[in-house]
């Protein structure tokens, strides 16, 4: 039983260092090669790259497999130097160990094999056989910022997580290491910086340095166990049109939190409740529309749940990761330690009027 996923699990971790190595060479340049995208959000050379590189490892490694990316390759088809500019980023980012590299294929042939295999990221996922949730880059308007974001991978099976992995490259590496109010702006990845958050289903979850150099052995990580509200604080976004503020704060009120709430880009905020250095996730609708998209949630799901959490929606319900590429069936998130997720529901569900 213990070997269950290994192979999947480190496939993962692989792939999605690759990547961070590529967004990390973006985020020090100034021009990201920003486009908008129909909804009006950002996506940037350093998402579509890491998104080919990404995909290129799993079906060199699992070439059956569904592939739900966030990214498709339309806008690089319509401009050929955006589309030069990422191929020229995917084509000189390998691993330093060439085992490794080796492992993942070797990368991508040349500029059309990109193009197709970013497109290979259109599936409508569901509840049957194994499905791949990818977000090149979680929390693009952070990574733009200058704040947290997260490179994400996560495997489904029938619908379930089976494997999440986070690649973090702007939070420190110590676990111990306390959440500043800075966490979501002006961020480096130097030294002490960027980690890496798996879980494989049953397994527990780990953190280890995210790179260059070839994958440490992981620590276990655990939530830190909540025994006083009035010490704990809420994780939530940075953009307040992600997350209703003012529920938040009758919620908190109710719940007696009296510390302002720490403010984090992308699933950086999963990551950070798991190890112990926050408290409790918190992403409240803020329109009766929108609908939460899997490569969102799907790594951090499985991280927080194995590192002794529980993870639902604002109604108490689990994430239901079988339904598409969104998660239609929820409405919010709520991700808390399992002893105190019950009273956390309850105030949301109180002031939601649920
Ligand atoms: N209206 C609305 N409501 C809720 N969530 C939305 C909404 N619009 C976008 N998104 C998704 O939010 C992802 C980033 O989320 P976070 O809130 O974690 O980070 S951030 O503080 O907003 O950067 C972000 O992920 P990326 O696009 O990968 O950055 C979006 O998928
Ligand atoms: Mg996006
Ligand atoms: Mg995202
Ligand atoms: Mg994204």
């Amino acid at each position: 039983m213990t070997t269950l996923y290994l192979r999947e699990l480190e496939i993962a971790q692989l792939a999605v260092q690759r990547a961070a190595q590529l967004t990390k060479r973006v985020f020090h340049e100034t021009a990201k090669g920003t486009v908008s995208k129909d909804d009006a959000s950002p996506v940037t050379i350093g998402d579509f790259g890491a998104q080919a590189l990404i995909i290129a490892a799993l079906r060199h490694n699992f070439p059956a497999d569904a592939v739900v990316a966030e990214e498709e390759a339309a806008p690089l088809r319509a401009d050929p130097a955006l589309r030069d500019r990422i191929w020229e980023l995917v084509r000189s980012t390998k691993l330093e160990d060439v085992g490794a590299e080796g492992l993942l294929g070797g990368g991508v042939r040349d500029v059309d094999a990109m193009l197709e295999v970013i497109d290979r990221g259109g599936s409508k996922g569901g509840r049957v056989g194994r499905v791949w949730a990818i977000d090149p880059i979680d929390g693009t308007k952070g990574f733009l910022r200058g704040g947290q974001y997260a490179v994400c991978l996560g495997l489904l099976v029938d619908g379930d997580v089976k494997v999440g992995v986070l690649g973090c490259p702007n939070l420190p590496v110590d676990d111990a290491a306390p959440l500043t109010a800075d966490i979501g702006a002006n961020q480096t990845d130097d030294e002490g910086r960027g980690v890496l958050f798996s879980a494989v289903v049953g397994q527990g979850a780990t953190s280890r340095p995210l790179g260059p150099g070839a994958l440490k052995e992981g620590k276990k990580i655990a939530m830190k166990a909540v025994t006083d509200m009035a010490s704990a604080s809420f994780c939530e976004s940075v953009e307040a049109g992600h997350s209703n503020q003012s529920d938040s704060a009758q919620i908190a009120q109710k719940l007696g939190i009296t510390k302002p709430s720490v403010r984090m880009d992308s699933q950086a905020k999963y990551g950070s409740i798991a190890r112990g250095a926050g408290d409790i996730y918190l992403r409240l609708p803020t329109s009766k529309t929108y609908q939460e998209k899997i490569w969102d949630h799907a790594a951090g799901d499985l991280i927080v749940r194995e590192a002794g959490g529980q993870v639902t929606d604002t109604t108490g319900a689990r994430l239901d990761f079988g339904v598409g590429r969104t998660l239609a069936n929820n409405k919010g998130v709520v991700a808390a330690p399992a002893a105190v997720h019950g009273q956390v529901i309850k105030a949301v569900r109180e002031v939601l009027k649920l």
